[in-house]
């Protein structure tokens, strides 16, 4: 048997589901979140291109400089400039291309800067609102998707990811349009200047776009497993940072120190298997280039030296060759670059997949079209054979269960570790939908009610109650517009006042990351707190004063007995004492209800409450044998599991 834990990095990639049902996801992610920016879209996108095309000019007038100012075989023409502008001096024409050079630079500087601020301006905003969606989107997925996921890993998407798409956009997108420009541009220049020059340096071209073909076949599945294991990584030391009590309580550091290491190797093996495909492919794109250069040279200067070389004919002038070779470099460095922007696609491709993957899941707890709000509640709650098995478990947590609560009970529910209490309460708040059966809700089936509404009127205080990092006040309120005097009166009434009072800032006292600077009794009392305010009409209270000491309790019960008379209230409690009085008691085992009814009813059943009663009233000795038996094979069982 194993006592590790199955961790992150054992688990490569728990988004490999959602990223293979991810189609198109970058062209999604483009039309749908650019919309809004298209006017900065297409401004940078415009700028980009005519700066291109401006930086192309310098080399095509010093060409003609060469051929008629310096070498003066020929008259000063530039192609689409009037003659009429052309200044007839040597001297002039001179002063003219410096100018005209001087004055392309200073053009292209500022359009440089403008598509500069049109194109951040569209990747930061289309980042921003990537983030914010897809974590509206993740916060609205099911229970069961938190379940099977780790935080870490969807940290790293809604991070990671999201950061990784915005790098793309801002630097390789516009770099992609800015190289598509200079090689069409360039490559139209050249074929206009000199056909036959020009398809020997076009030439290396196919070569390239087959290279980065096959390189971004290979380097594909490779980013995508270095995308997983990022969020693997983050997984482990989100987990670890999160558990560090544990963590130094029992002197694991170098256990963890392994754990962290091993989730970094894996990052590492998949970086460097990408690392290692990738900086193979940059060198063989400077051979191609490099090569296409050196054969466009050869041919070039072979035909000034000696005449049209082979299938070539005509002549060709010194300035044309020395502007065809400047283009040529403008050209093949950018088709260098485009080995980057390949690369670089392909790593937000796989980023992209995570992103769209996950917002794309398909919820099964979702809303009818034609849901209803529920508006004023009486709080009548009816289960009715209702039957629940968690996604990867083997057996059902809630088995047949019906029963009705009127409105404003007080519903006990009790039952051994694992019965399945708070899963049956965790159902009527549509955290889960049953598999089989139906629960109410005044009469009309939770399915037809809009989530938000059904969530509103029931109020849930779990057994470990998360605390916001922030005041006590900010937690009590929970984004709603409370004053001070509710915040102290729901305190109170939640028996968290005496010691609220205490700490040196009142209400306004920090409580640290998931409420750290407090105890967990007073953790649970800020949590019912919480439940006051919202007022809810169904209460649900899950062990919610099971860490608080028994005269706290009988406080808490006392002020909250006028708050639970008027509302129906669902009470789970291992502290039978708790529920004594309650209307009704239902007693769960297995995920059944095995018997309901008020206290004394159960007690003289003498069935598993009135075990469960004499346990906790200290008559172990008086206990059947069966249950004690019952007990200890369920002790084991929950040990196996482990
Ligand atoms: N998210 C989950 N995924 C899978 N199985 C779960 C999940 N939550 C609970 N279970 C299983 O469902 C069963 C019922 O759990 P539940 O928490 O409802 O019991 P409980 O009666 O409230 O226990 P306790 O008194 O210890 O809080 C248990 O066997 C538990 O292991």
């Amino acid at each position: 048997m194993s006592w590790g834990f199955s961790g992150g990095n054992d688990d490569a990639d728990a988004f490999e589901d959602l990223r293979d049902a991810a189609e198109r996801p970058m062209w999604q992610i483009f039309t749908e979140y650019g919309r809004g920016y298209k006017g900065e879209f297409a401004l940078g996108a415009v700028a980009s291109v005519i700066a291109r095309f401006l930086e192309l000019i310098p080399a095509l007038i010093l060409g003609v400089a060469i051929d008629s100012l310096f070498a003066g075989d020929q008259a000063f023409r530039l192609p689409l400039v009037p003659a009429s502008v052309i200044p007839a001096t040597t001297e002039a024409q001179f002063w003219f291309a410096v100018g005209a050079v001087a004055g392309i630079y200073v053009l292209t500087a500022t359009l440089n800067w403008v598509n500069s601020w049109a194109w951040n301006r569209f990747a930061q905003h289309l980042q921003h609102e990537v983030r914010v969606d897809t974590y509206d989107v993740v916060q609205r997925l099911d229970m069961s998707f938190f379940d099977s996921k780790q935080t870490g890993e969807i940290m790293s998407i809604l991070n990671n990811d999201v950061n990784q798409l915005e790098s793309f956009l801002t630097n390789d997108l516009n770099a992609g349009i800015r190289i598509g420009v200079l090689v069409v541009g360039t490559g139209a220049l050249m074929i206009w200047l000199n056909a036959q020059l020009a398809l020997v340096a076009l030439l290396s071209i196919p070569v390239l776009a087959l290279a980065s073909y096959v390189f971004v076949q290979r380097i594909g599945p490779k980013y995508g497993r270095v995308r997983g294991s990022v969020g693997a990584l983050n997984s482990r030391l989100e987990n670890n940072i999160g558990g560090i009590e544990v963590v130094k309580s029992y002197g694991r550091e170098s256990f963890e120190r392994d754990r962290v290491e091993s989730a970094s190797e894996d990052y590492l093996d998949a970086n460097w298997d990408a690392i290692s495909t990738r900086i193979k492919f940059f060198p063989s794109l400077r051979i191609i280039t490099g090569f296409g250069y050196v054969v466009t040279f050869l041919v070039g200067g072979y035909w000034l030296l000696f005449g049209a070389p082979g299938p070539f004919s005509g002549t060709l002038a010194l300035g044309t060759l020395t502007t065809m070779l400047l283009w040529s470099r403008r050209f093949l460095w950018p088709m260098r670059q485009f080995g980057n922007v390949v690369n670089n696609y392909r790593y937000a491709f796989a980023a992209a997949e995570r992103v769209v993957g996950l917002m794309n899941d398909p919820a099964t707890i979702h809303e009818d079209d034609d849901a209803v709000d529920l508006e004023t509640v009486d709080g009548l709650v009816e289960y009715e054979d209702v039957r629940f098995r968690y996604p990867e478990a083997d057996d059902n947590s809630v088995e047949d269960v019906s029963f009705t609560a009127e409105s404003g009970d007080f519903v006990g529910l009790v039952g051994p570790t694992g019965a399945g209490k708070t899963t049956l309460l965790k159902l009527l708040m549509r955290l889960y939908d049953p598999h089989e059966g139906t629960i109410r809700i005044d009469g009309t089936d939770i399915r037809d009610l809009s989530l938000s509404s059904l969530r509103s009127h029931v109020g849930y205080v779990s057994q470990e109650p998360y605390l916001f990092h922030g005041t006590i006040e900010e937690n009590v309120a929970y984004g709603l517009e409370a004053s001070d005097d509710e915040i102290v009166e729901a305190l109170g009434m939640a028996g968290a006042m005496e010691f609220v009072a205490d700490l040196p800032d009142g209400i306004e006292t920090t409580v640290g990351e998931r409420g750290v600077k407090l105890s967990g009794g007073q953790r649970q009392r800020i949590a019912i707190a919480r439940a006051i305010l919202e007022d809810p009409e169904i209460l649900v209270l899950d062990e919610a004063t099971s860490h608080v000491d028994n005269e706290t309790e009988v406080l808490i019960q006392q002020s909250l007995e006028s708050l639970t008379a008027e509302r129906t209230t669902f009470a789970i409690a291992h502290r039978l004492s708790t529920i004594r009085d309650a209307d009704t008691i239902l007693v769960m085992d297995d995920g059944r209800v095995v018997e309901q009814g008020p206290h004394e009813e159960l007690l003289e059943r003498d069935g598993l409450y009135a075990n469960l009663w004499s346990v906790q009233v200290g008559e172990v000795d008086a206990l059947p044998e069966e249950f004690v038996e019952r007990t200890a094979e369920r002790e084991r069982a929950s040990l196996d599991d482990d």
